[in-house]
């Protein structure tokens, strides 16, 4: 039987993840998402558009070596399809993360994540101290075609939602750009009440629609604060908060994830907010 024709088609394709900063969790978070869309029977798409901070593939701990494809031919494979090529044999690691949450093989390293770069910058820099031009258009076209080739895909950008991406544009025009609907990561710190209102607004401000917020609460917040925080940021934006969050403790098995992240997130809830209006 195909179980996919009894599954809700998604009234919205893809979603743009993006955050109050940097390292507040938009990998982790998206991860958990895929996760829960693949086990809810959607066909997932992960894209990291460009990354920095990457590492030579073989420096990696999170690869079993036996199942590595070498990426040469990963990127000879897509090449074609995508018309971007690679800044070089590097790997993001949030890619992995985003790619082994719905199972991908190296074979789609050059979808999910068609530009890695070194350097703990922004892209912006880390691009200029490599010598590489991103080709803004194409990045747009790529985020769109992977959308329209699955049921849903998760877009993540680098960094807070403005994070400068090439000379003349910032993470705010891609999402802006990929026309997706966003879904703001944040820590449920004091002081995250701000830091959401302001990327709520400055997303806003240039035509990007946030539909939720997720609280990722590394920091395990008291419970008092993290509750009135997460009142004030729902009272704020008018946004609501999707899920709360803790450290995850657990095996990093993809079944025990699915168990884990249920607990944390209503995923048929999340897929109905971002297919509102
Ligand atoms: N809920 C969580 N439980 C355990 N570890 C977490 C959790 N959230 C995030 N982390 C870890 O914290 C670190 C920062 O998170 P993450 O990489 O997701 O941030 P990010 O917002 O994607 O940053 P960037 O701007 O670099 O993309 C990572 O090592 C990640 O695995
Ligand atoms: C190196 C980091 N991890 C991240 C880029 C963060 C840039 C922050 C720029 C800034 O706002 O100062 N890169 C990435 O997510 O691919
Ligand atoms: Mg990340």
């Amino acid at each position: 039987m195909d179980s996919h024709k009894t599954l809700p088609v998604l009234s919205q394709k893809g979603v743009f993840v993006i955050g109050t900063d940097t390292d507040v969790g938009k990998t982790f978070v998206t991860s958990l998402l895929g996760v829960l869309a693949k086990d809810d029977g959607y066909s997932v798409g992960m894209v990291k558009p460009v990354a920095s901070g990457a590492i030579p593939m073989a420096q990696s701990s999170q690869f079993d070596e036996d199942n590595i494809i070498p990426r040469d031919e990963a990127i000879m494979d897509d090449t074609e399809t995508f018309g971007i090529i690679h800044a070089s044999q590097l790997e993001s690691t949030d890619a992995t993360m985003l790619m082994q949450a719905i199972g991908a093989g190296e074979d789609r390293r050059s979808e999910v994540n068609p530009y890695a770069l070194p350097g703990e910058y922004s892209p912006k820099l880390a691009a200029r101290l490599a010598g590489v031009k991103i080709p803004y258009d194409e990045l747009v076209e790529h985020i769109h075609h992977v959308v329209n080739k699955y049921d849903i895909t998760f877009v993540e950008g680098a960094g807070g939602v403005t994070t400068p991406l090439t000379e003349d544009r910032t993470f705010t025009d891609l999402a802006k750009d990929s026309q997706l609907p966003a879904l703001l990561v944040a820590d449920g710190r004091l002081g995250s009440i701000n830091r959401v209102i302001l990327t709520k607004e400055y997303a806003e401000h240039h035509g990007i629609h946030v539909k939720g917020i997720i609280v990722n609460n590394t920091a395990q917040v008291e419970p008092f604060l993290l509750h009135t925080n997460i009142e004030d940021m729902e009272r704020y934006t008018h946004i609501p908060v999707l899920g709360v969050i803790p450290p995850f403790d657990g095996i990093d098995a993809w079944n025990t994830k699915v168990e884990w992240a249920r607990e944390f997130i209503d995923s048929k809830h999340v897929w109905q907010v971002l297919g509102n209006e």
